[in-house]
């Protein structure tokens, strides 16, 4: 895939390579809590843009919408106040004129407008000509390729100071997260993309201050660089989102007990070991996909037997068989039965393949 000529982050917002913390109230309720959030924000010493919700996407109507354009002077005021740069969320080419005029620094695309191109292009189209940083939420739902398109919109506009955010995905199964992790999409972005800063939100991913710590740590132990936190003066007021919002000074705890490691290291000892290993490693790999193949000729071989003789694909019983005594075997070797499970889900989802191909060709007719 084509690379995005974007700038990196370090040369649009200098800051080393310290994680670039963005933080503030999940919605701008006043101009009192607005300003003393970023007071004490500003105090903390941890943070490097200030956030808040202006225009707030509500599941239901009738419940609190945000305050608009009226809350932007409040962040011009913080502003001028903390010299904290400003970012807000923008959904419509409205909310990008008032808050270009307001001189709200970064802007930032919400989940529920990144599922909609007609949106984001909207959104893109008034940014023509426009030299503004641009952030771009995933879709709600897990589909890399509308995000990657959302990126690409603002893109065309001539935004060459994009962030991704990653804010997990919604879900039908119930779990500890308001939305999914689904760590590997950000993964597979900054896989095909490794020129795009991604930074994570973990508020949205949590829904919960209590698990807040444990995803801002796997951000940065994914690599990811920076985080989005929504933190309120007195949290247990919010008019929205009142159990994942922390207070400043939690913020600021939070963010000094990050682990922050580095992609590389120089130190001599640690390369020459971890060659070492990745030698084993590469090793073993070419063995699971030559047992790999091996198993699926003999699949193939099972496939053309049961075609002959007119018997179905799918075999349940053998099917549980294997799947109790590789989960117990693969266990007594210390692999956790999620992983065992899907191993083995993606090995027979092969097996069925290839043997419906077969029961698709005609055997060879033999003289
Ligand atoms: O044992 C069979 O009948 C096979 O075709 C092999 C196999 C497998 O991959 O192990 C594939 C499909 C069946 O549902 C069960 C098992």
């Amino acid at each position: 895939m084509k690379a995005f000529d974007v700038l990196p982050l370090n040369e649009w917002f200098p800051g080393g390579n310290e994680p670039l913390i963005i933080a503030g109230p999940c919605s701008a309720e006043s101009e009192d809590q607005v300003m003393a959030t970023a007071r004490e924000l500003k105090k903390t010493g941890k943070v490097r843009v200030y956030r808040a919700g202006i225009w707030k996407p509500r599941t239901r109507p009738g419940e609190f919408e945000g305050h608009g354009a009226e809350a932007l002077k409040w962040l011009q005021r913080v502003k001028e106040e903390t010299g904290f740069p400003v970012t807000c969320e923008v959904a419509t080419a409205k909310h990008v004129e008032e808050s270009l005029e307001a001189g709200v620094d970064i802007l930032w695309v919400g989940a529920r407008t990144t599922v909609n191109p007609f949106s984001v292009q909207e959104i893109a189209d008034a940014l023509k000509g426009v030299d503004i940083p641009v952030m771009i939420k995933n879709p709600v739902n897990p589909d890399l390729s509308l995000w990657i398109g959302g990126i690409e919109r603002l893109y065309r506009a001539g935004i060459n100071k994009l962030v991704a955010i990653h804010r997990g995905f919604s879900s039908f199964e119930k779990s500890a997260f308001r939305n999914e992790p689904m760590w590997e999409m950000a993964i597979n972005l900054k896989t095909q993309h490794p020129e795009l800063p991604i930074i994570v939100d973990p508020s949205h991913i949590c829904g919960n201050r209590e698990l807040l710590p444990y995803i801002s740590q796997k951000a940065m132990d994914l690599d990811m660089q920076g985080l989005m936190i929504e933190s309120h003066i007195n949290p247990a007021t919010a008019w929205t989102d009142a159990k994942q919002q922390v207070t400043p000074e939690a913020l600021a705890q939070l963010v000094g007990n990050l682990t922050l490691r580095k992609p590389e290291s120089q130190n001599v000892e640690f390369v020459s070991k971890l060659e070492q290993l990745r030698q084993n490693i590469d090793k073993l790999d070419d063995q699971i996909i030559q047992k790999m193949a091996e198993r699926m000729q003999i699949v193939e071989k099972i496939g053309e037997y049961k075609r002959d003789n007119d018997v179905t694909i799918l075999q349940v019983n053998r099917w549980e068989e294997i799947m109790e005594k590789r989960t117990s075997f693969a266990k007594a070797l210390n692999l956790s039965e999620a992983f065992t499970h899907r191993l083995l889900d993606l090995i027979h989802s092969e097996s069925i393949r290839r043997q419906t191909e077969i029961m698709n060709t005609k055997p060879v007719e033999h003289a």
